[in-house]
């Protein structure tokens, strides 16, 4: 199967940026109109009582599709574990590394890759990063895929997978309490099978942040994301009333956001928020983002509960495989897939 161009980070093309990293103009990320640390909101896991705690999820993914949680129950000493064997795999010299890249198959499992936007013409702008996408449930169908170097990567991972799927679904529960539906509501909505795919992504010091993204204005695709970024290292910004705000790197701290199959699940009332990845000159930042998304047979579209005279439905029911047809359509594009499901008035 025929790889497609990747620059590796460690590899001497990004020694300098290179023309194929440079974005048309009207695409570059206009650093100095980013205000430099307004934050998302952050809420407290551990706050009493619960109900407070599902207001302020509830109000945060209204207003924001963004915030990020303290006190989350999750050991610290993984997640700084679970970061720096990431970014030593991503350290590794390039021939390590090639087993991984990604192919033209889809359905390869595990797979090194950089993200692109379409530039003026047919050419194609690579973004300032190298990406590493695998499963991160069922890993006894996945570990013996991941890497063997660095040697920890697998137990790693493993521990911090176990760690991430209760957090999920107790975010899942939180989220449906604040829609006033059940607790489980959302979790059987997405259904039994499930796609939970990690992405760890690599941004090195970039010479010159102003012509070049991390990664490029995108939403997840996911119903959900937790993401477990650098400390001391600014990177994600999110869309907050027209303008790009920075998420503040709170140490011990996950970022969590609303993906599109909650803002169409939840008729709209959740917002499913654009975000990026600026770059910077002088250090590197690591993240790694664990998405929980439907399997390809789970039907989406607007919970009944949350559909009245005053909240007709916005989005038409689909399968989760036309979704993610529709999102390879435009791959490279600025993505705007929900967008195709809406039910005009
Ligand atoms: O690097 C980050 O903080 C953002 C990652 C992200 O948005 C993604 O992987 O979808
Ligand atoms: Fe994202």
């Amino acid at each position: 199967m025929a790889t497609q161009t990747f620059h590796f980070t460690n590899g001497s093309s990004h020694l300098s940026l290179s023309p194929d990293h440079v974005l048309p103009q009207d695409q570059r990320p206009n650093l100095t109109q980013t205000p430099l640390l307004s934050s998302i909101p952050v809420i407290d896991l551990s706050e009493q009582p619960s109900a407070l705690v599902v207001d302020k999820i509830s109000k945060a993914c209204e207003e924001y599709g963004f915030f990020q949680i303290i006190n989350h129950g999750v050991p610290r000493e993984l997640c700084d574990g679970m970061l720096a064997v990431v970014a030593a795999f991503f350290e590794l010299p390039p021939e390590e590394k090639a087993p991984f890249l990604a192919t033209t198959d889809r359905t390869q499992q595990v797979r090194l890759f950089n993200y692109y936007v379409k530039g003026d013409g047919e050419n194609k702008v690579s973004m300032w990063s190298e990406c590493f996408g695998h499963l991160w449930h069922p890993l006894d169908q996945t570990l013996h895929l991941l890497p063997q170097n660095p040697p920890r990567y697998r137990e790693i991972i493993a521990e911090y997978a176990e760690e991430i799927g209760v957090l999920m679904k107790r975010l899942l529960r939180l989220i449906s309490q604040g829609l006033g539906l059940h607790q489980d509501c959302l979790e059987k909505k997405i259904g039994e099978s499930p796609m939970c795919r990690a992405q760890g992504n690599y941004y090195p010091p970039c010479p010159d942040p102003e012509l070049t993204l991390g990664l490029n204005v995108h939403t997840d695709i996911s119903a959900l994301t937790v993401v477990r970024q650098s400390e001391g290292v600014t990177g994600l910004q999110v869309i907050k009333d027209g303008h790009w705000v920075a998420v503040e790197p709170i140490p011990d701290a996950f970022v969590v956001n609303v993906g599109d199959q909650i803002q169409v699940l939840s008729n709209g009332r959740y917002k499913s928020v654009h975000h990026r990845a600026v770059t910077n000159e002088t250090r590197k930042r690591v993240s790694m983002a664990t998405f929980y998304t439907p399997g390809k047979d789970t039907v989406i579209g607007p919970i009944r509960d949350l559909i009245d005279k005053q909240h007709p439905p916005l989005y038409r029911d689909y399968y989760f495989s036309e979704f993610l047809e529709e999102f390879f359509k435009q791959e490279g594009a600025r993505r705007m897939v929900t967008e195709i499901f809406e039910l005009k008035a």
